[in-house]
This record gives C-alpha cells, sequence and structure tokens, in this order.
C-alpha cells in the first residue's frame, strides 16, 4: 500500500480546539496539536496526535472549521488519543481491549483558507493511501437473523459517508441474486464489491466473478465482507488473523482503509458440474449438524449445541473414501494410491479441455477451473468409515468454530480434518475445543493440508440406501436421501451423493480487502 507521500509538504499553524489555543501540525501521516505557548483562550487543550492511516475517517470543511472524523481506541475522549499513548503502525491504536468508536475533532483554523487548504492536505494525504473511492455493497436483507439491512443503515453507512466514500447500494431479493449482480456489473465504475451478509452470499459474488467472459479482470476487483449472517466465517478469519476483535465496524474499517490479502480459490468439481468455493466443504457429523438442525431454528443458537449432542448419542459413521495431493510435509498421511485411480479413470476432471466449457448454469464462457498434470500428482488415500471431513480454506468456518486453525488464506492448499474413529465421548470432548481451534491436536482428528482431495461420500454405516450430506459454504451440494442432483435446472441440489467430488485450489486467485495485521 502506498505510503504518504514523503515530499507533501509539513504544516504548522494556530488553531483553536475547544476553544482554547493550541498549535496544528500536520506532518507525513500525522495531525497533531499542543497547548500554544502563552495558552490563552477559553477551555483546556491537551497534547494529541493521531495517526491519518488507522485512525482517521476523513474530514471536512466548514467555514474556518475543520472537522475530524475519527475510528480509534476507546479512552481517548472526542476520538482522540493523548499523545503518550501507544502508536502501532497500523495496528488498534492504542486502546486497552482494542475496541474503537467514533468520534470527531474540530479544530477552528484562523482563516478560512487556512481550514481550506488544512482539509486538502489531509485528504490528499488519506488518498495516497490507496483507500477505496467507489464500491458496489450488496445487503443481503434476508439473511442472519434478518438484520442486514438495519446493519448498513446504523453501521455501514455513517463510517463510510464520513469516510467520503461514494458508494451504489442494491439488496438481494432472491437466492443467487447476487451471483447475477456480480455477473453483469459495470466494474470499471467501483473499487470494490463489499457484501453485507454472510458467508453464502460472498461465494455467489466469486461464482458471478468467475462465470464473466472477463473473469481474468473481475476476480481481482476487491471483495468486503461485513458479517450479517449466521455464518461469518470469513469475517471472523479475517479480524482474527489481524488480531482485531469481532465487530461490524472492524470490519467496516479495514473496508475504509484499502488493504487487501488474496485469497485462495477451490474449484469444486463433479463430472461436468462446477462451482467454486472460498470458506470450506463438510461432509459427516458437522454437515450433518448444520443442516440437519435446521428444523430446532426457534431454539436460536442453542440448537447448535442441542443437535450435536443428539447425534453424537447416535452417532453416525460414513463409509467412503478420500483421496488427496498431499501438501509439502504431510507426504505421509494415508497411504499411496495407484496411478490408475486417477481421477480421470473416475469420471472426475480437474479442469481438462473437454470439461472447460461447462459451470453451474452452463455458461460456455468465465473460469475454467485450474488445470491439473494428472501425470504430476502422487495421489494419497484415507479409507472410511468417516465420522467427520472438514475441509478449510480459511480458519473459521464461523464466528466461534475455528475448523482449520492453522489455515492460511493465499498458502494453495486446503486444511483437511478428519476424524474416523473415535469413541462418542470424545468427540463430544471436541467440540469444546473448536472455538480456538485445540481439538486439532487430539489423537482423533488427522489434520494435514492438500493441494487437491477428493471426496467419494458412500452410505451410512448400517444402511444400504442412507447417505450423509455434503455442505459448502454453507450450502447444501449433495445429499445422500435420493433427493435430485443435476448442476441446475429444478434439480434440488447441485450435485449428486455419491460420485466422486472434486476440490482443486487456486493459489490468491481472489482479493479481499483485510485488516492490517499489527
Ligand atoms: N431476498 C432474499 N430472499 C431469500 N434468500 C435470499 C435473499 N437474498 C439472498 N438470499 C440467500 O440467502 C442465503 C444466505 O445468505 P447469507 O450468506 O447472507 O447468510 P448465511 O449466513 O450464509 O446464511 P443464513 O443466515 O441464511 O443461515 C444465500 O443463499 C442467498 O442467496
Amino acid at each position: 500500500m502506498a505510503e504518504p507521500q514523503p515530499q507533501a509538504e509539513a504544516l504548522a499553524e494556530p488553531a483553536r480546539i475547544n476553544g482554547a489555543a493550541a498549535e496544528a501540525t500536520l506532518s507525513g501521516g500525522e495531525l497533531a496539536w499542543r497547548p500554544a505557548a502563552g495558552g490563552g483562550g477559553g477551555g483546556e487543550v491537551q497534547e494529541r496526535r493521531l495517526e491519518l492511516e488507522s485512525e482517521v475517517l476523513g474530514c471536512r470543511v466548514e467555514g474556518r472549521k475543520l472537522r475530524v472524523a475519527t475510528f480509534s481506541a476507546s479512552g481517548g475522549g472526542d476520538g482522540e488519543r493523548p499523545s503518550g499513548l501507544a502508536c502501532g503502525g497500523g495496528g488498534k491504536g492504542g486502546g486497552g481491549d482494542g475496541s474503537r468508536r467514533r468520534g470527531e475533532v474540530v479544530l477552528e483554523m484562523e482563516s478560512e483558507d487556512a481550514a481550506a487548504r488544512w482539509g486538502d492536505a489531509i485528504k490528499d494525504r488519506l488518498a495516497s493511501l490507496g483507500r477505496p473511492k467507489r464500491l458496489f455493497i450488496i445487503v443481503n436483507p434476508y439473511g442472519g437473523k434478518r438484520s442486514g439491512r438495519s446493519i448498513f443503515q446504523n453501521e455501514v453507512l455513517p463510517l463510510i459517508e464520513a469516510a467520503g466514500i461514494l458508494y451504489t447500494m442494491q439488496e438481494t431479493k432472491h437466492r443467487l441474486h447476487a451471483q447475477e449482480i456480480a455477473h453483469s456489473l459495470d466494474l470499471r465504475k467501483y473499487d470494490g464489491i463489499v457484501c453485507v451478509s454472510g458467508d453464502g452470499v460472498m461465494v455467489e459474488v466469486v461464482n458471478g466473478f468467475l462465470q464473466r467472459e472477463d473473469w481474468e479482470t473481475a476476480i481481482k476487483v476487491p471483495l468486503g465482507i461485513i458479517p450479517a449472517g449466521t455464518g461469518n466465517g470469513m469475517a471472523q478469519s479475517l479480524l482474527h488473523a489481524a488480531g482485531e476483535p469481532f465487530s461490524i465496524s472492524n470490519a467496516v474499517f479495514a473496508i475504509i482503509r484499502g488493504h487487501k490479502r488474496a485469497l485462495d480459490v477451490t474449484s469444486v468439481v463433479q463430472g461436468k458440474t462446477r462451482f467454486f468455493s472460498v470458506l470450506m466443504l463438510t461432509w459427516g457429523l458437522v454437515a450433518d449438524v448444520d443442516i440437519e438442525s435446521e428444523k430446532y431454528r426457534w431454539m436460536g443458537s442453542a440448537r447448535l449445541e442441542f443437535y450435536f449432542l443428539l447425534r453424537v448419542m447416535n452417532l453416525r459413521r460414513y463409509n467412503g473414501r478420500v483421496l488427496f495431493v498431499p501438501a509439502p510435509g504431510y507426504e505421509q498421511v494415508g497411504e499411496p494410491v495407484e496411478q490408475t485411480t486417477s481421477c480421470k479413470q473416475n469420471g472426475v476432471s480437474t479442469g481438462s479441455q473437454e470439461d472447460k466449457a461447462d459451470d453451474r448454469n452452463g455458461e460456455t464462457s468465465g473460469y475454467p477451473g485450474p488445470s491439473v498434470e494428472e501425470a504430476d500428482l502422487e495421489w494419497r488415500s484415507l479409507s472410511g468409515p468417516f465420522v467427520s471431513v472438514w475441509l478449510g480454506n480459511v480458519p473459521f468456518a464461523s464466528e466461534d468454530a475455528m475448523a482449520a486453525p492453522k489455515a492460511e488464506f493465499a498458502d494453495g492448499y486446503l486444511d483437511c480434518a478428519i476424524i474416523r474413529d473415535c469413541p462418542r465421548w470424545d468427540v463430544l470432548g471436541l467440540m469444546f475445543q473448536m472455538k480456538d481451534g485445540a481439538y486439532v491436536n487430539s489423537p482423533y482428528v488427522e489434520y494435514f493440508k492438500v493441494k487437491a482431495i477428493r471426496i467419494e461420500p458412500g452410505m451410512r454405516v448400517g444402511s444400504s440406501n442412507k447417505g450423509g450430506i455434503v455442505d459448502s459454504d454453507g450450502e447444501v451440494i449433495a445429499r445422500g436421501d435420493g433427493s435430485r442432483a443435476g448442476g441446475g435446472g429444478d434439480a434440488e441440489h447441485l450435485m449428486a451423493y455419491g460420485p466422486p467430488i472434486q476440490l482443486t485450489v487456486d493459489q490468491g486467485l481472489a482479493t479481499i480487502f483485510s485488516p492490517k495485521s499489527r
């Protein structure tokens, strides 16, 4: 990210703050003021400094008044911070618990000209930081607790407006609407696409981008996520990685600051059906709990714990197999696989030419998915029965479940946490170690990284016709209950339960706004 231009002239002029005489300076990336020599005037003024990059939203000029909108650590009065407090470069801004709040500092300059000059200088410095100027904001009024609209109005808009960002907002009207928007939007008009939603809508945007003819440019448009869903795994992963507390305003401020990171995209393929995922895929216990507990929604968030307990009492194991290409360092996991069982021969393509024409909506343009040279890959396998197969692209699957603690945003690998044989009460114990990811240290969890993985989901142990659920980024993609599949039309699910489903990772294909690490 661009730093404030070194040649930017430093300013130092008299100003009044709270009616008291002060000396204000704008130097490099910092606005500061201290009591003027000799004092004078009504109130008192304390020495203060504000780092523009990490504490200032924007500013506006009203006559002789320069109004600086701040978003900084609590404890500093009206958004200002006493100069004695720590000022980490791009960090949290010095608050004990790291939480920030909005404030305003009003500097009354000696003339309107001076105020205008200072206003321009601050705006120039903020502009040089690479912050977005125009955003397209997609709001899902339906996700989570149906609060997307009020989150946008009350928590997003005030910050975006104070930062002087121009925006276009559109609410989603139905499922896959966000995908349609991302597919047809004139992306040249925007510096980023922000989703006020759960993870599902953001995944739709990624799929919409990758269905475009200009997918190569589209997928580089920065995505932003403001948590307003049930599953907010991406927002939590980004904030946690930067040492920031989970909050809507911290997520908004990360977008305003404009810092970005690359994000792996996983191509999920079955035969000629393909879609793209950025969060996770689960099969077995976790998917069963997530999806089947829907019928206990009236219980609120307790439904997950309740249904988990129910499932543990009556633990299901699924037959099947997973085949994978291990990441370096994990070559010893599982058993080697004969080349004759390569993916191609089992009917799954990894993106070879004849399959490149098809995707979720039967589009003929768009990203064909990664090409993988089968001959170069050393596949290994693990055989069932499985209690749970959990694949994560980022650490958090939801706000309070760290499914893949070692996952990195753009390492080019998926993290796998697999439970096979595990006594039922140990499964229960694992649940209590989910919040901080400690469950992966259990001897019952096989944790490793892969470049590609193929799941061959089988029937429940003891049943000849009951399969499980395969869930990707919160959507059921296959269900082993005989319901129909077919990749579009009126089919109930995108894919069939049983035939292999293959995931291949594209390293750092997408770009996402991300809080700056401390
Ligand atoms: N207006 C709408 N009516 C119905 N569904 C919608 C609407 N807008 C979006 N959706 C769908 O809502 C689903 C969930 O959206 P989102 O990602 O915001 O939340 P979530 O946390 O993943 O899920 P949820 O909160 O619904 O459990 C997506 O599949 C999306 O297509």
